[in-house]
């Protein structure tokens, strides 16, 4: 037995505790927040604990995944994390999968539908909304958490009571105006992304994958600019001639044709156009016959220096020594994709827009600082991982209790400096939302079950109107019109484990279901519908919004704010809305 019983008895009370202790879980991921979710599983005693993960250990992973070793680098995540736990002293039964949970063979929705609640500890999109799906389909409930830096939550999702993970769209990446990147730069980022995404790949991405930049791309309606945005990249196809060229030779001119287009020529242009700088300072051209007269001076250690920020003659000398390693790679390697971890294509992208950010006086950056804005890196942080994991697993509880819609919690990170986390009810589902909008269900058949066995179980069980349609894999099989079909066998129509099908009835009545297909178990040819649920009469058109329940909680529970100054505790009013951003 486990050592935590009392406690937990104390704390929880006996009734949920042997709850606890009967349920089976999921944990899907053994990453950071899963190998804290795991510790904290196991200390709650939680009856069985299944831990799937796909990826083995890494070098990178040891700083944060406390499970881990050292020894352990290149084992399996999902394994090793569940040996390490074996001298918790716990009373759990423990269970590993090495593989992906989206491989609908191996982890098929039965397999799913064993658990009494999944926890995701995912770091990618396309996993979370698999799992979303399946809880979806199983009528699961689902603890989702992520983290991202400094930055984490927790969503409960109580499949068809609250939103669910696809409910609110996800965030889109930050985008900037062309005429930002290119004319008028005014932060590092905008100089990174010139560097990374235009310079760089101009030169020495795939020959004839380079940007044809048309004036409607330039987001200005300034002609001038427009005119010398074209002829720069005009002239910019000259110089992957140059790249080409050079192919292996060490000569030093051509980078310096490159430099003086770039840095000098394409930045008098730019500031011939009065209009641009009518505010803010002007750019000022690279002297380059002055600066390479210099570059004897730079020592070859200025290659080693990640963490200081170069001089302008210093980012010169990594430009031309980055360019020649990268010409010379060319005219084998044909495409050399940027790369974080590829020194060569690093140092061109942190010297380029190192010498834009000169130009335009804008602050220079260390290749350290640079690479993790160029590579989009944000340090995952080990007590981030910690609180949201410990959040997730507190407020797992809540799904034990009479009602947990109302008992449960959402937990945002606040932008608030007295308080690191706050909670939010949860928001009843968004009718707009693609993928709960639909009830889902189980299917259940056999190979050689017809569509028309199909079609008849599902009139049957659901009492749709006999004209329905049937869509699977984005293809009409079966309609009131077409029903060629009825008589073949599902196998015959590639109907199989895992496949979905979208049922709606012609007229529109109703919102239409998705059921998944899963291997039936009785005699025969029998087919199943396996969930009960009953149609819902069509709701109006919704917008994307309607439906998500802004009204967030304003009084802040106890259990969900972990670090609070109660001598402060903040004004409803100025708590604010906390953020609904989902990583992935
Ligand atoms: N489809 C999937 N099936 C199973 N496990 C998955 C799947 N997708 C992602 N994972 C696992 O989810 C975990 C997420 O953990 P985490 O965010 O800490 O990422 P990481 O890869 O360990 O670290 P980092 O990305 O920060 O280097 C990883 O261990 C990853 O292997
Ligand atoms: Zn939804």
């Amino acid at each position: 037995m486990g050592g935590f019983d009392a406690h937990l008895r104390r704390i929880l009370g006996n009734e949920a505790l042997e709850k606890v202790k009967k349920s089976r879980v999921l944990l899907v991921g053994a990453g950071g927040i899963g190998c804290e979710l795991l510790k904290d599983l196991i200390l709650m005693n939680y009856g069985e604990i299944h831990v799937a993960d796909l990826d083995t250990i890494d070098l990178s992973n040891l700083n944060r995944q406390f499970l881990f070793r050292q020894k352990d680098i290149k084992k399996p995540k999902s394994l090793t994390a569940v040996k390490a736990v074996e001298s918790f002293n716990h009373a759990s039964k423990l269970v590993a999968y090495h593989g992906n949970i989206t491989d609908a063979n191996t982890y098929p929705l039965d397999w799913f539908c064993q658990f009494d609640t999944i926890f995701n500890a995912l770091d990618n999109l396309e996993a979370r909304v698999y799992v979303n799906r399946m809880a979806l389909f199983g009528n699961i409930p689902l603890m989702e958490s992520g983290t991202s830096g400094l930055n984490g939550q927790v969503r409960p999702i109580l499949p068809y009571q609250s939103e669910c993970f696809e409910c609110t769209p996800v965030e889109a990446p930050k985008t900037f105006p062309v005429c930002t990147i290119r004319s008028t730069p005014s932060k590092p980022i905008h100089c990174i992304i010139w560097a990374k995404n235009f310079l760089f790949s101009q030169l020495f991405g795939e020959d004839g994958e380079q940007e044809q930049l048309s004036a409607a791309d330039l987001d200005t309606e300034d002609d001038a600019e427009v005119e010398a945005l074209l002829k720069e990249s005009n002239e910019l196809l000259d110089l992957k001639r140059l790249i080409k060229e050079a192919g292996e030779t060490s000569n030093d001119e051509f980078v310096f044709s490159i430099v003086t287009k770039i840095f000098k020529e394409d930045i008098e242009r730019l500031l011939r156009i009065q209009s641009l700088w009518k505010s803010g300072a002007k750019p000022e051209p690279l002297d380059v016959d002055s600066t390479r007269l210099q570059l004897q001076d730079v020592s070859s250690d200025v290659l080693a220096n990640d963490q200081g920020v170069w001089t302008l003659i210093e980012s010169l000398y990594v430009l031309v020594d980055s360019t020649k390693r990268l010409t010379k790679r060319w005219a084998s390697e044909r495409n050399i994709p940027f790369d974080k971890d590829d020194k060569d294509t690093l140092d061109f992208v942190v010297a380029a827009s190192n010498l834009r950010s000169y130009c335009f006086h804008i602050e220079a950056l260390s290749r350290f600082k640079l690479k993790q804005i160029a590579g989009n890196i944000i340090p995952a942080v080990a007590t981030t991982n910690a609180i949201m994991a410990g959040l997730s697993c507190l407020q797992s509880i809540n799904l034990l209790t009479a009602n947990p819609f109302t008992q449960l919690r959402m937990a945002f990170d606040s932008n608030y400096p007295d308080r690191f986390v706050v909670p939010s009810s949860l928001s009843k589902p968004s009718p707009a939302c693609g993928a709960c909008s639909l009830r889902r269900g189980v299917l259940k058949l056999h190979p050689t079950s017809t569509l028309g066995q199909v079609h008849d179980a599902i009139v049957e069980k659901y009492k749709f109107p006999d004209d329905i349609s049937i869509i699977a894999k984005s293809r009409l099989i079966y309609d009131d019109d077409f029903d060629d079909n009825l008589v073949r066998t599902v196998e015959s129509l590639g109907i199989g484990l895992g496949t979905t099908l979208f049922v709606s009835d012609l007229d529109d009545d109703f919102e239409g279901i998705a059921l998944y297909v899963t291997n039936g178990t009785g005699e025969g040819n029998d087919v199943e519908c396996a969930t009960d649920f009953e149609l819902v009469p069509k709701r109006e058109p919704a917008t994307a919004d309607e439906g998500v329940d802004d009204d967030f909680e304003e009084i802040v529970d106890d259990d969900l704010t972990v670090i609070e100054d109660r001598k402060h505790t903040l004004d409803a009013s100025e708590e604010g809305t906390p953020k609904k951003v989902k990583r992935s």
